[in-house]
């Protein structure tokens, strides 16, 4: 399974659960309260994109965000998931942005309705190589960054997340089976900031990934 896994796991990806708020700096730039469980929304398979694709800014968004963020790969079917064996069900980790509408989130918000078109729209999930667990001794002590254009926009240890991934994995599993291939994505730090078509977003895992993207 994982060494089927190392070239793209894209076919694979039938869903990519997200998590949202889980760094305080993030949570408190967007003027929002520290979560006390985890917050949990879904982007669609059609969202996913690997090198060599662009990113699409979805028809009239004026403020399309970047959202740099540790991606879990999922290795084995899991439901009601312990914490203390979350972590054997990964198959390995990648780093992905969740580019999000942010003018059609706040309108989603103010209106009390679903982020599914702020959040899943064609392209939005741009993801990097998949990293073989293997290779991470561990998640909780790695540095996500990103630079827009050269200048460095987000850059932030994960150990500072608020809920850790066995965490994650254990929440989620109580309410949504988790399939081999699915994706998810741990939240981002600060640092979000609007993109622009022409734009260039190099983002990554310091040391072990790196991935470019182009804004059409
Ligand atoms: O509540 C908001 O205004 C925005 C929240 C997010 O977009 C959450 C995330 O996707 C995240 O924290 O990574
Ligand atoms: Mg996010």
């Amino acid at each position: 399974m994982e060494g089927d896994m190392s070239q793209s796991f894209r076919s694979l990806a039938s869903k990519i659960v997200c998590i949202g708020r889980n760094y305080k700096d993030h949570a408190l730039e967007l003027g929002n309260a520290i979560p006390k469980k985890p917050m949990l929304f879904l982007k669609s398979s059609n969202a996913f994109v690997e090198e060599g694709q662009p990113i699409l800014i979805p028809p009239g968004c004026q403020n399309l965000h970047q959202e740099v963020e540790l991606g879990v790969v999922i290795g084995k079917k899991a439901k009601n998931v312990a914490k203390n064996e979350a972590l054997s069900y990964v198959s390995g980790y990648t780093v992905a942005l969740d580019m999000t509408a942010r003018d059609f989130q706040d309108e989603a918000k103010k209106a009390g309705a679903p982020w599914f078109l702020a959040k899943s729209f064609d392209t939005s999930c741009p993801v990097g190589t998949f990293i073989p667990k293997e290779k991470i001794n561990d998640p909780h002590d790695e540095e996500l960054y990103c630079i827009i254009n050269g200048q460095e926009k987000q850059r932030c240890r994960t150990n500072v997340m608020i809920f850790d991934i066995p965490t994650i994995i254990e929440y989620i599993t109580q309410f949504v089976t988790l399939e081999p291939g699915d994706l998810v994505l741990t939240g981002t730090p600060a640092g979000v900031s609007r993109v622009n078509s022409g734009d260039v977003i190099e983002f990554g895992l310091s040391g072990k990934l790196q991935a470019k993207f182009h804004v059409q």
